[in-house]
């Protein structure tokens, strides 16, 4: 396999997340159904497809928050299937959630942190109890949370309420915590969900600034095609809980049984 960096084809390594034939039933439902997928350095990969497709499934498999039925989730070769999702955050997956999930009455800079507190896991947090280092690890958490704030156009807000802010930046704010946790593959799930036009434009030009400055991997569940057809070098395409389609943009474009789920979708909405 060849991965792309900086534009330029590298040769094949070890997949910084790989899903290895997921399935995933809820008693008489199947979401998922055999999904595998490679995320390699510095890809950023486009998840698509119609409501109820599995792409939020394919994520809380990724990230952990839901065990497979069956197949496997490794980090650069090694096991992460069944772990709590805070060993896969420490193995570098972070996410973002389809709804907002901040804590309102803590401040920006709070919540941030809270995403880096999360990857040095409780150990961590324990020695923050009273131990000279305590204000240094404290310090370093902070000078962390606040270097993503800025990634993501915050800083200047850190002291505010995390629920006193606007819709987007909030949306913002849940991309600088995934940050926080220093993670090498970024899985955002529709961070455009409920944003206007101009919202999404300025969106679209910070993940594309995030994923050149940070160099990370970024998969992307995303509604918003031309999102997705702008910022991503390869899109999957699930229907019905199964991968019908990989491939470049312009390749997805054209592919037929990816315009008849799509047809098809609209076709059932419009008989519903
Ligand atoms: N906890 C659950 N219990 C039962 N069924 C579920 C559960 N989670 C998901 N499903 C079902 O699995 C299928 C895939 O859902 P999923 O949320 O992964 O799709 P999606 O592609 O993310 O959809 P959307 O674009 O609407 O968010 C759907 O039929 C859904 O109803």
């Amino acid at each position: 396999m060849i991965f792309l960096i900086g534009g330029c084809l590298q040769p094949s390594a070890t997949p910084l997340l790989e899903g290895r034939s997921l399935t995933r039933r809820f008693g008489g439902v199947t979401a998922l159904t055999d999904y595998s997928v490679t995320v390699g350095p510095g890809e950023l990969l486009g998840l698509i497809g119609p409501n109820g497709a599995g792409k939020t499934t394919a994520f809380n498999l990724l990230t952990g928050v839901l065990k497979p039925t069956d197949g496997q989730v490794l980090s650069e070769g090694v096991q992460l299937t069944g772990k709590k999702p805070e060993e896969y955050a420490r193995a570098g997956i972070a996410r973002t959630f389809q709804n907002i999930r901040l804590f309102p009455e803590l401040s920006v800079l709070e919540n941030a942190a809270a995403g880096c507190a999360m990857r040095r896991g409780p150990g961590w947090l324990a020695t923050m109890a009273g131990l000279p280092s305590a204000a240094r690890a404290e310090n370093d958490i902070h000078e962390i949370a606040a270097r993503q704030l800025a990634e993501v156009g915050l800083a200047d807000i850190a002291d505010h309420k995390a629920g006193s802010l606007p819709y987007g930046h909030q949306r913002k704010l849940e991309i600088a915590r995934a940050l926080a946790t220093e993670p090498k593959v970024l899985l955002l799930d529709e961070p455009a969900a409920g944003m206007n036009p101009s919202e999404t434009a300025a969106l679209v030009d910070m993940i594309a600034g995030l994923h050149e400055r940070l160099k990370i991997s970024i998969i992307l569940v995303e509604h918003d095609m031309r999102l997705v057809m702008r910022l991503c070098q390869r899109i999957q395409v699930l229907d019905r809980g199964k991968l019908i389609a990989e491939g470049a943009p312009a390749d997805i474009r054209a592919n037929e049984a990816v315009v008849t789920a799509y047809l098809g979708t609209r076709r059932e909405r419009a008989h519903a």
